[in-house]
């Protein structure tokens, strides 16, 4: 037996001093852990006891024992008083007490050995170091299955493989030493099992280092790999890369940026302070606030555009995103700069976006582009509808025939009736308009004809009517289809004679007016319906003029816009000369309910909120409510499609009518004209 115990103590020795010595160098690493310098300690505390005389476990010391021997067993005493702290360290699985209670037993062991070996008497103190000895083996098994919990399994698996080969050997050392209590009597005996655990332990201790070592030449192995890769990436990337500290100084740069900056090496940048050097004149103390903001909050900022000073002077444009970066305490130290010279592309943006403006910017038509007809008669248009109405007008204007003016609401009736009598001999006289639709109906008489004093109640004095102050004028009668029927004969008279008398008055009053009546309402409809007098209509329609709406003749919103936004914008001091080529087709899609008063209104509006060259279009409501003519045509009657629409636009407007936001001024109408309208079509707002 004596050889294998020398043996098995030599080698435990021999392990003990490489995997003590190892693992308290590489504890006492920069890098290293306290545990490593623990397992350093347990396994020089193993060599020790075995190298101390009498070296290598004996099988049998007879009293009194050598002071030596005492110091030997210490060692060993040592070690197992450190492990239930070692394992408690190594596994997180801190049980104070519990290692307190085991350091205690094995003292009280110790004690007893030295006790009862001096008197050379049984050696009891065994059978008592088993239970310190036991304790530490559960503590370790308990340790293993706290680790695999964590998910920690590899560490487990090491503590949990130590734990059961010590307690398998510690079993084997007992029956051992029982058998040889059977024999031999007397005497201290350490036997060869409690070698093997000792170099069980150490052995395991070494290859967790092993282990530990091996893994981090891995991972150094590893990031080695992963550094050339960054390094060739860093080379390569068709980025400006920059790294800067808390200040703004520069500490690392790629290749590209010292080429794209238009320098020979990274040197030249390298301690430059960024925002001192680089970016463009003016920008630089933003810059640097904003960075000392980034570096202060910790928030990264993406795509943000700087202009970067080469060496030459040049200034290009990079987008830039950042990332904070810290060092191996966790502390902020600086950014990484990532950019991209988007100065090629800018500039071919830019040129993309002018030439876009240049393609969407449509001059507007200048009226003296336009024929010279517009020139002269001031009314915008050279449709064939409108020129034909035109050239009516122009024959008719120096005759003294009366005139009816069709057409819808805001088609420029009025500006007819001036043009025939501004072209008219009677242009140097009196242009009188009256809107039958927006003086009340018992006042419509008074006015066109005057009164005597004391005609009616209020009449204080007697007061010529518009007749009488329009001779040798022209006289405008609006909305000629509103004038009620007790009026009409009297206006047939003076239509047919030139003749009237006052109300309240005798005498015949004979006057020279030239009459021309307009009207959106189809007349000969309302002379069949009864609502005005056949004869006066024949009379009026002695010369009618339609006047198409805008909406037939497309062509000629441009030539409109063009002059609303010019005089307007001179109004208001702006200087618009640019319509959109996308507004511009808006405005020619529209189909204008409210004809050129609609789209005056809106011109004005885009006007005053439009800032530069080119009108910001505003207001064009883009529900088209008359989609086309089909429209009106399947509906029943014209009077519906009005009716409906005038609905539409008063639900709209809250049932508002005057105002910016009323209805009348919406439908491009004076709002007495809507008042009447609404009770011709019998709308009622209670309706609404
Ligand atoms: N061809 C045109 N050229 C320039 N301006 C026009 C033209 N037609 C109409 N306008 C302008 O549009 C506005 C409305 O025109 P106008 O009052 O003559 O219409 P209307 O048919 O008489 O309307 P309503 O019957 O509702 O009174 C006016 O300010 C007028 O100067």
């Amino acid at each position: 037996m004596e050889p294998i115990i020398f043996a098995t103590a030599f080698i435990t020795a021999g392990a003990a001093l490489i995997a003590g010595l190892i693992n308290l160098f590489v504890g006492m690493h920069k890098d290293g852990e306290k545990i490593d310098v623990l397992f350093g300690i347990l396994a020089l505390l193993v060599l020790l006891f075995i190298v101390v005389p009498p070296a290598g476990f004996i099988t049998k010391v007879q009293a009194p024992y050598p002071f030596s021997f005492y110091v030997k067993c210490s060692f060993l005493w040592a070690h197992y008083l450190l492990l239930p702290w070692f394992i408690s360290y190594y596994s997180n699985y801190h049980r104070k007490k519990l290692s307190l209670v085991i350091n205690g037993l094995l003292a009280v062991a110790f004690v007893l050995m030295v006790s009862t070996e001096q008197r050379n008497d049984s050696p009891n103190w065994i059978w008592f170091m088993l239970v310190p000895l036991t304790l530490i083996w559960a503590q370790g098994m308990l340790a293993a299955r706290h680790q695999k919990k964590q998910g920690k399994s590899k560490e487990a698996k090491w503590l949990f493989t130590a734990m059961l080969i010590y307690g398998l050997l510690l079993f084997a050392g007992v029956l051992y030493q029982t058998n040889q209590d059977q024999q031999q009597t007397g005497g201290i005996r350490i036997f060869f099992p409690f070698n093997l655990n000792l170099l069980t332990f150490v052995c395991i201790i070494s290859f967790r280092l092993r282990n530990k070592l091996f893994e981090k030449y891995h991972i150094i192995k590893k990031l080695n790999q992963e550094q050339t890769q960054w390094n060739s990436l860093l080379n390569a990337a068709q980025l400006l890369i920059v790294a800067l500290d808390k200040d703004g100084n520069i500490s690392f740069v790629n290749p590209y940026t010292v080429k794209t900056l238009g320098y020979h090496s990274a040197s030249e940048l390298l301690n430059q302070n960024w925002f001192e050097k680089f970016p463009m004149a003016g920008t630089g103390n933003t810059l640097k606030a904003l960075y000392t903001k980034t570096i202060q909050t910790q928030q990264t900022i993406a795509n943000f555009l700087t202009e970067v000073r080469t060496k030459d002077g040049t200034g290009l444009k990079i987008s830039w995103t950042n990332m904070l970066m810290y060092d191996e305490d966790g502390k902020l130290k600086g950014t990484m700069n990532i950019g991209n010279n988007i100065t090629d592309k800018e500039d071919a943006l830019m040129q993309l976006k002018l030439l876009k403006n240049e393609l969407e910017k449509e001059s507007l038509p200048s009226t003296c582009e336009t024929s010279s007809q517009i020139m002269e008669t001031g009314i915008i248009g050279q449709s064939n509808a409108v020129l034909y109405a035109l050239q009516k007008a122009r024959k008719v204007a120096d005759t003294n025939a009366s005139v009816l003016l069709n057409g819808e609401t805001g088609v420029g009736k009025e500006i007819f009736a001036h043009f025939i009598h501004s072209h008219s001999f009677r242009s140097d006289k009196q242009f009188i308009k009256i809107n039958c639709a927006a003086l009340p109906p018992e006042l419509i008489e008074s006015e066109l004809f005057g009164h005597e004093k004391g005609a009616f109640t209020g009449a204080l004095q007697a007061r010529k009517g518009r007749f009488e102050l329009a001779h040798k004028g022209t006289i405008f009668l609006d909305e000629i289809g509103e004038m009620p029927l007790s009026v009409q004969p009297k206006l047939l008279r003076v239509l047919q004679s030139g003749e009237f008398e006052r109300i309240g008055g005798q005498q015949t009053i004979k006057v020279d007016v030239r009459i021309i009546a307009a009207t959106n309402r189809e007349l000969s409809r309302e002379v069949v319906e009864g609502h005005f007098r056949e004869d006066l209509f024949y009379r009026l329609n002695v010369f009618p003029i339609t006047i198409p709406p805008l909406r037939k003749r497309p062509g000629d919103i441009p030539l409109l816009v063009g002059h609303f936004v010019r005089t307007i914008s001179a109004e208001h001091n702006k200087q618009i000369t640019d319509v959109s080529k996308a507004d511009m087709t808006r405005l020619c899609e529209y189909k204008w309910p409210g004809n050129i008063r609609e789209l005056m209104n809106v011109i004005q509006r885009s006007v005053i909120s439009s800032e530069g060259h080119t009108l910001r279009l505003e207001g064009l409501n883009n529900q088209n409510p008359v989609n086309d003519d089909t429209t009106i045509v399947s509906s029943s009657t014209i009077e519906e499609v009005e009716k409906n629409h005038i609905l539409k636009i008063l639900e709209e407007c809250n049932g508002r009518i005057n105002g910016e936001s009323g209805a009348a001024n919406r439908l491009g109408l004076h709002p007495s004209t809507l008042r009447s309208r609404l009770k011709k079509l019998n709308i009622y707002r209670e309706n609404l």
